[in-house]
């Protein structure tokens, strides 16, 4: 039986892909196998000794400390692209909120009083305060081409806007995906100068924390419209203050609500909600929870952020060994030799290396006794070893 642990609430519809004769599911579990979360905060959660994954429901995973899990041999998995509509769509209704003044415009409305006729007279009077425009022809940049980079793109080529794009790291995938249509943009700077509507959609990491800044937003176009539906922590709000004080950004639209922008003209700030609708929910959690129980029951990883993609089916009349090391030189030798030494046959093999860390799928003929597991556990280098009957 494994154990699954889960913080935030998963969607049914994924915690229904782990069988109960062999998954114990509850957010009370102690010894967890795996973890299942959203946007809990794991960094300063003590990580159990029987951990063996972490399956993010959602995309980013700078609410896990993915270092301390690899130092581990603890491989992190998340749910690309399953919840990219759904920030497509947030992201779209936030330029039409900021093009059309919507949210200044409601709060006007709300607050008139009298009757009927009066209210009329002072919303045709003061109508013209909340004069916007629209969305063709103006130009969009968007800062990170990722699964939700590249729908957004795309769904705005599709609103008749220019859309110029920057990802120095863009994947062949995303490329393939984008609209011929789209510019390419050689910089952070570029896209801020050239856009009428910039919107970021790039993980938080040391690289992209702050890049929204002071500096940045200075050379950014006159009146620009900024939308960061990303993360907090890649712009600095005292930053966005100033610059919708001084005339140069229109309109921030965000995800993120913060005491600086509380109050703020300018600001719309919605409550983390960009992954929240039930589709969004659904999809992350099976593919989530899919991962998880694909490496739990056959030691298979896909959709890691911190391990190699290995796929092996399985082989031989055995158990399977699972072995995660230091990406150094002899590990494979060391690994072989402690099974051939218990008098076993290697069925099949094999091996990848992302980084610093290297992963072993052994399939063997006959079953692997404790001796051989714990001869590999004090192996210097080795990580993590399972052994999967
Ligand atoms: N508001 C929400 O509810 C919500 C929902 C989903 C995702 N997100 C956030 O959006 C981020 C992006 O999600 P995604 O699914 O598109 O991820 P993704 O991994 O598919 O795309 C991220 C893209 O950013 C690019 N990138 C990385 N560093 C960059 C840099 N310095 N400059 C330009 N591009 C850079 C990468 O090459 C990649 O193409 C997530 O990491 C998460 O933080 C928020
Ligand atoms: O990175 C993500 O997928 C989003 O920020 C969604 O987070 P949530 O699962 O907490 O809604």
């Amino acid at each position: 039986m494994y154990k699954v642990l889960t913080f935030n609430n998963i969607s049914a519809r994924g915690l229904d892909r782990l069988p109960r004769e062999r998954f114990e599911v509850s957010s009370e579990i102690q010894q967890p196998d795996a973890v299942l979360l959203r946007s809990a905060k794991l960094h300063d959660w003590s990580i159990p000794e029987t951990l063996k994954a972490v399956g993010r429901a959602g995309a980013g995973v700078n609410n896990i400390p993915v270092d301390a899990m690899s130092q581990r041999g603890i491989p992190v998995f998340n749910a690309p692209g399953a919840n990219a509509n759904a920030v497509k769509e947030l992201v779209i209704a936030g330029m039409f909120l900021a093009a059309r003044n919507i949210c200044p415009a409601w709060a006007f409305a709300e607050s008139l009083s009298g009757s009927d006729e009066q209210m009329n007279k002072t919303a045709e009077a003061e109508k013209k305060r909340f004069t916007g425009f629209e969305l063709p022809g103006r130009t969009l940049g968007v800062i990170g081409l990722g699964a939700i980079g590249v729908n957004v793109a795309n769904a705005a080529s599709s609103l008749g806007m220019k859309v110029i794009g920057y990802d120095p790291k863009i994947t062949v995938r995303s490329a393939w995906n984008l609209e011929a249509g789209v510019r390419r943009a050689h910089s952070v700077d570029e896209v801020m100068a050239a856009a009428d509507i910039v919107t970021l959609h790039v993980p938080e990491t040391d690289e992209t924390r702050g890049m929204i800044n002071g500096a940045r937003l200075a050379g950014a176009r006159e009146g620009q419209v900024l939308l960061n539906f990303a993360r907090a922590g890649i712009v600095d709000d005292e930053a966005i203050v100033k610059g919708l004080q001084q005339g140069r950004l229109r309109t921030y639209v965000c995800d993120f609500p913060s005491a600086t922008l509380k109050g703020q003209d300018g600001v719309v700030a919605l409550p983390h909600i960009g992954a929240s609708t039930a589709e969004a929910q659904e999809n992350c959690a099976i593919m989530a929870a899919d991962e998880v129980r694909d490496f739990l029951e056959t030691g298979n990883i896909s959709n890691s952020v911190n391990f190699p993609e290995l796929i092996l089916p399985r082989n031989g009349s055995g158990d399977r060994l699972t072995v995660v090391n230091a990406n150094v030189p002899n590990m494979l030798g060391q690994i072989s030799s402690a099974v051939a030494d218990a008098g076993l046959n290697i069925a099949d093999m094999y091996n990848k290396s992302r980084g610093e860390l290297a992963y072993s799928v052994v399939d063997i003929d006959g079953k692997l006794t404790a001796e051989v597991a714990d001869r590999l556990r004090d192996t210097e280098g080795v990580l993590a070893v399972r052994v999967i009957e």
